[in-house]
């Protein structure tokens, strides 16, 4: 493709060098530009790109984009003003791996919690029914239930630099639905602006992300863009600010505890550790049997058979794959010992991600429920004595640790936490591997020991340092620990 084709239908300005330049990708990445590439010159929080536009045209750029006022008379390669830069490198990177893309079939999920798991269970159904099908956010990219480790971004929702490439290879691979997370963030800073979304599924609102954003309206308004993204959206009846989204869009499909839903669930049974829900879709009712309990994996589930219900498969067979489906790693993972206590890893790190991890395990668990949590660093500060009282209410005893504290001091989180807690006794340890260790110390038989935020990652980001850091493996080492001297002491 050559430049003038690239921007022949973007409104621009471009001056000097040539327009007929033959282009071979695109970043706004100034050390990821390779010879032939178009460099955008994007201003960021922490950086403006166009600092590095020397460095971008030293490594072969043959054009500069950008939307500033900027000095341009040294710049040998063509310069291209737009009117914005992120939504222009969203327009572009669609444009350069063309229009086979269109052969997919896209799905966006949004929602505070759950991204991950419904992403992942809709691909798990997927699968099962035969399809061909790919699976992309902060686990990566996963095709047919293997995880690629080629050209993933670190991101929940990559930037279109990662994704349209992405989308280039499911095509080539022969994959048919690929199933995407939607950060609000990925929203907001645009990068899904030129997706072509087929069902964009809202699952539910609440508190995250709001000092990123700048308020809650704006982290709502975020949320709502993939509406505007979606041929279709399928919505959580049961949240009102996902049901509210039916009012934004003309073509919707609903979701839900209550028969007002399109899909709803008419009767539910727990039976140990899996729970049995008969759900209707028009007059046709059909047992689906799920190998969890609790609230929101029930939410989950709904929301991935309901997609793929719209996608075109009927209830009836989609029934047979829910009793197979997994979490996907550090989701309420179960770390096995023979101590007599239960031990689970969990992503929660929002106060409603919390309040659902511990009223699962209420209903699983014998005696006392503890909890090892902190929050992470250069994030959203209210959500931080919130997590407290979910905590306070629910757990016997709280261990205060750090999760990712990233610029902050770990001491300082701690003691926003805290402030949330009024009645349940608590310890601070402020080194996340001690504070694990001591709460299944402290743990007796029949005790449950929830260890929560950090889920499956395997770092921690203490200042700018990234250390090896696991919550699973720390958990399991400790208890072989414990084992081997138990048996020391026989
Ligand atoms: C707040 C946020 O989302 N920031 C993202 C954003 O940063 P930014 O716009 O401020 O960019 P910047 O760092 O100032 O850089 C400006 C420009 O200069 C360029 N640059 C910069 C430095 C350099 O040496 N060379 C260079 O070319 C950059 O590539 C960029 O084009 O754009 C950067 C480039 O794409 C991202 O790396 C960065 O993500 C940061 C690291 C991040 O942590 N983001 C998280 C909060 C995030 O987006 N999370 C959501 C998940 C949330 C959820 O699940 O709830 C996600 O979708 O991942
Ligand atoms: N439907 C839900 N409602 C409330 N909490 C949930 C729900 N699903 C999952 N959670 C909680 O949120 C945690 C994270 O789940 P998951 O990774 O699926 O969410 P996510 O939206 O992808 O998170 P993030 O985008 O921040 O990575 C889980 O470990 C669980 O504690
Ligand atoms: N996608 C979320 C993940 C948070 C995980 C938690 N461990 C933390 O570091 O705050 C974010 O980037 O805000």
């Amino acid at each position: 493709m050559i430049l003038a084709e690239l921007i022949k239908d973007w409104p621009c300005e471009v001056q000097g060098g040539s327009i007929r330049v033959e282009i071979s990708g695109i970043t706004d990445v100034a050390e990821q530009i390779q010879p032939g590439n178009i460099f955008v010159a994007r201003k960021g929080k922490q950086h403006n790109g166009w600092h590095f536009v020397s460095e971008a045209v030293a490594k072969g750029a043959v054009a500069i984009v950008y939307d500033q006022d900027q000095p341009i008379e040294h710049l040998e390669v063509p310069h291209v003003w737009v009117p914005d830069c992120s939504t222009f490198l969203s327009y572009a990177c669609k444009a350069v791996v063309g229009d086979k893309i269109e052969l997919l079939t896209v799905i966006g999920v949004t929602g505070t919690n759950g991204k991950t798991t419904v992403t992942h269970f809709i691909g798990q159904i997927l699968q099962k029914l035969g399809a061909k099908v790919a699976v992309l956010g902060t686990l990566g990219l996963w095709i047919n239930g293997e995880r690629q480790d080629q050209n993933t971004s670190s991101m929940t929702t990559p930037p279109p630099t990662y994704l349209y490439p992405i989308f280039a290879q499911c095509v080539e691979l022969g994959v048919k639905y690929i199933i995407i997370e939607a950060s609000s963030l990925g929203l907001s800073q645009h990068r899904l602006d030129h997706c072509p979304i087929d069902y964009g599924v809202y699952l539910n609102m609440s508190r995250d992300h709001y000092d990123e954003h700048g308020s809650k309206e704006k982290y709502e308004l975020a949320k709502r863009k993939l509406a505007t993204l979606a041929n279709k959206i399928i919505v959580n009846a049961d949240d009102p600010f996902c049901l509210n989204m039916k009012q934004h869009h003309v073509r919707s499909f609903t979701f839900g505890r209550h028969r007002t839903a399109d899909i709803s669930v008419i009767h539910k049974e727990i039976n140990g550790t899996s729970t049995v829900l008969l759900v209707q879709y028009l007059e046709n009712p059909v047992e689906i049997k799920m190998p969890f309990v609790g609230e929101h994996h029930q939410q989950n589930v709904l929301a991935a058979v309901a997609t793929v219900q719209q996608l075109g498969y009927p209830l009836q067979t989609i029934a047979p794959s829910i009793p197979y489906l997994t979490l996907p790693s550090g989701r309420q993972q179960e770390v096995e010992n023979d101590l007599g206590i239960r031990i689970f890893i969990d992503y929660a790190h929002t106060p409603s991600a919390l309040v659902a991890v511990l009223q699962s395990l209420k209903l699983i668990s014998k005696k006392k429920l503890i909890v090892v949590f902190g929050c992470g660093g250069d994030r959203d500060q209210g959500k931080r004595r919130e997590m407290g009282k979910v905590a306070d209410s629910y757990a016997h005893k709280i261990w205060l640790t750090s999760d990712n504290p990233r610029r902050e001091q770990a001491d300082m989180i701690i003691a926003q936490i805290a402030q949330g807690i009024d009645l349940t006794p608590y310890a601070i340890k402020i080194n996340r591997k001690q504070a694990i260790e001591s709460a299944i110390a402290e743990a007796n038989p029949g005790d449950t020991v929830l260890i929560a935020g950090k889920g499956h990652e395997t770092t921690q980001i203490i200042g700018n340092e990234v250390v090896p850091f696991s919550d699973y493996e720390i958990a399991k080492e400790y208890i072989k620990l414990l084992k081997t001297r138990l048996n020391d002491e026989k």
